[in-house]
Order: structure tokens, then sequence, then C-alpha cells
């Protein structure tokens, strides 16, 4: 089963972490996860995921613009309808609207017909309830986090398409 882990990264914070995701991903078997920026998509492999993930930093307490605008213009390429459906974000402040970041990309996602995903409280510690925020400046700190979401994620996939 494939998974796609895609983000818009300036600085690299949010790439690593999706780099992350996708290690968790694979590390469940029979999962076939990649991650890739916004702007060099594989589209055979996104339009054959069964997950997508997207990862953007927080600015101004939301996604950042370049993800809005991919789903606004690009995102309807893709078939999302019907594929799981998950989000992250990095951010400097714990305050600084990580939270409002991914829910905004589920929302989208809810919109282009996703099955939106993150397995909450359901699995127990770490807790992660709408999807991972990493804080920029210990992002070592967080990619165990990461990693799990990504399994919690691939494990749902399977769970509900197979192999
Ligand atoms: C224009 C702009 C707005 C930002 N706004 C916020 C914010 O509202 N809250 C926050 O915690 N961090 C904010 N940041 C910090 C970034 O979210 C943070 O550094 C992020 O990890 C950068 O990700 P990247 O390295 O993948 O580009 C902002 C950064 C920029 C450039």
């Amino acid at each position: 089963m494939k998974l796609s882990v895609l983000y818009f990264s300036r600085s690299g914070h949010t790439r690593d972490m999706a780099e992350e995701i996708v290690s968790g991903m694979n590390s469940v078997e029979g999962a076939q996860a990649r991650a890739f920026s916004l702007d060099s998509i594989d589209e055979d492999f996104l339009r054959e995921s069964s997950c997508v993930v997207l990862g953007t930093p927080s600015y101004l307490a939301c996604m950042a613009g370049q993800v809005k605008t991919w789903l606004d213009t690009e995102s309807g390429k893709y078939g999302l309808a019907g594929k799981l459906g998950g989000a992250f974000a990095t951010a400097d402040y714990v305050h600084g609207g990580g939270d409002m970041a991914v829910q905004g990309i589920l929302t989208h996602f809810m919109v282009r017909g996703m099955l939106v995903y993150s397995g909450g409280g359901s699995w127990g510690k770490p807790y992660i309830h709408l999807g991972p925020v990493a804080i920029s400046d210990d992002l070592a700190k967080y990619a165990p986090t990461f990693r799990a979401y990504g399994t919690r994620m691939a494990s749902k996939a399977l769970e509900l398409f197979g192999a």
C-alpha cells in the first residue's frame, strides 16, 4: 500500500518532520511511504496512495499560504476522495497556532471527501488529538511522536484498505 506525506517547508523543519512520519509509516509491514515537497510530487504515486498526510509550517496561526494555494488549485487533480487523510504542522511557539494550522488542512480534506483521521486519544500516549505539531527549536524531542503518528496512520490505512 502506498502512502504519501506532502509538505511545504521553507527552512526545513516541516520537511524533517515529514521524514519522521514516513519512517513510522514504513515500519508497518506492507506500507510503502514517501515524502514529497508540494513542488515536486510524484503524481502517479500520490494518485495511487491510500493515505495522504499534508504538513505545513504555522504562519500567523494558520497553514502557510502556499499550502492553502495547493489545496485550492492543485489538490483536486489527485482523486483524494475516499483516501485516509491527516495533517501535521511545525511552529515556533507552543501557543503559536499549530493546531489551527492542522485543523485548517483537515477541514479542506473533508471538503475533498477524505476520511480524516489521527487516532486521537484512542492509541494512548503519545496523545495526538488532531495531528502532531513540533516546536522548531527542539524538533528531536517531537520526532518519536511523529513516528508514532506515521505508524498509526499506516496501520489504519492497512486496516481500511488492505495491502
Ligand atoms: C511568515 C511566517 C509566519 C509565522 N507565523 C508563526 C505563527 O503564527 N506561530 C508560530 O508558532 N510560528 C510561526 N512562524 C514560524 C514557523 O511556523 C516555524 O519556524 C516553522 O517551523 C517553519 O517551518 P519550515 O522550516 O518547514 O519552513 C512563522 C514563520 C513565518 C516565516
